[in-house]
């Protein structure tokens, strides 16, 4: 990661108090963070810090089983169960150095939840605070459906996870502590920079964890480049940070940006946090059998899972490319060189 430059650019911070009252400021905040930075902290969102926390705990709990037992929900293609070391980044050609756990509301989960007695009250914990993460997601759909001029309801609707076809996602994160006095092996990444393909991620971190890089710039949502300037979120007690996805780009014609960001592997004890990270990312996907197409009709309607196969296989296409890409460059004989 040496060759990364640094810009100071703050990500907007938007309130969401007094909600009703405030609907039409507040949309207008949320458009000018979506057209210009695609990231937002939010504050006055109604989840408290103890709340937060208290989820953070389950997922401690969670991740603090042996693997053995973990390795009883593993990741399925439905995008649910837990996974270590498994996600490759197109960006990096590399597994994140990472484990992770996805949650969703209906019968994706048919066999990923652990018994009840392997993690007591873990279940209703994580879906009693997915639906708080909802609430505050259905406010911000309100917002960007005004601010595309579609119906209050139209996103929500859209995204209504007390149907079969929701396909919303709390995921939870852990990234495993690195010890200051060894440096970290070239090819070694927390999390590849990659954009999002949902609708809208709510990023929930814990203060002191940091790590969180954003690069912002894209221009449509098909394009899979990422740039170099880079800017440091820090987390803060009780923000949510949110990021708008693929997902709501491509619906708002690229008025909105999906926002490349990533998670660095620390490199300097001096300024890097080397502790573990947990983070959880509540990812708003779209029912499958919902109609995408934004207000000036850019580009053909899809549905949510037509929208989730493409997503899935530009991933996969853009993995291929940068497997070749490397190939081609350990060939060449500059394997040193490649590692990025
Ligand atoms: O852990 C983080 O802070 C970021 C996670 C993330 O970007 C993702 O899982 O998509
Ligand atoms: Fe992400």
């Amino acid at each position: 990661m040496s060759d990364t430059t640094y810009s100071n650019r703050s990500i907007p911070k938007i309130s969401l108090h007094d909600f009703e009252s405030r609907i039409d400021a507040i949309t207008s905040e949320l458009v000018a963070a979506a057209e210009a930075d695609g990231f937002f902290a939010l504050v006055g969102h109604g989840i408290s810090e103890a709340e937060i926390e208290a989820q953070f705990a389950a997922a401690e709990r969670f991740f603090a089983l042996p693997d053995a037992a973990k390795a009883a929900v593993p990741f399925t293609h439905r995008n649910t169960g837990w996974e270590k070391r498994a996600q490759i980044r197109p960006s990096t050609g590399a597994a994140d150095q990472k484990e992770s756990y996805q949650m969703q509301y209906g019968e994706a989960m048919d066999g990923v939840w652990l018994p009840e007695a392997a993690l007591p009250g873990f279940r209703a914990q994580s879906l009693a605070f997915m639906r708080r993460a909802q609430d505050v997601s259905d406010r911000l759909m309100v917002c960007f459906a005004r601010g595309l001029g579609f119906p209050d309801d139209y996103f929500v609707r859209a995204h209504d996870v007390s149907r079969p076809t929701a396909q919303t996602v709390l995921r939870l994160l852990h990234y495993f502590a690195l010890d200051p006095a060894v440096p970290a092996p070239d090819g070694y990444y927390r999390a590849g920079a990659h954009a999002d393909w949902d609708f809208v991620t709510l990023l929930f971190q814990r203060p002191g964890q940091s790590g969180l890089e954003i690069c912002p710039g894209r221009e449509v949502f098909t394009e899979f480049g990422r740039g170099d300037k880079w800017t440091k979120v820090e987390p803060a007690a009780g923000e949510i940070v949110c990021n708008i996805g693929d997902l709501l780009m491509s619906w708002s014609d690229d008025r909105f940006k999906s926002t490349f960001h990533r998670v660095k592997t620390p490199t300097d004890p001096a300024t890097d946090y080397y502790g573990p990270r947990y983070s959880m990312a509540y990812f708003n996907q779209p029912n499958t059998d919902c109609e995408i197409q934004g207000p000036l009709k850019k580009y053909p309607v899809v549905t949510g899972s037509e929208f989730t196969r493409a997503a899935m296989k530009r991933n996969y296409d853009a993995l291929q490319a940068k497997k070749e890409e490397m190939v081609s460059t350990a060939t060449g004989g500059s394997l040193v060189a490649a590692a990025s």
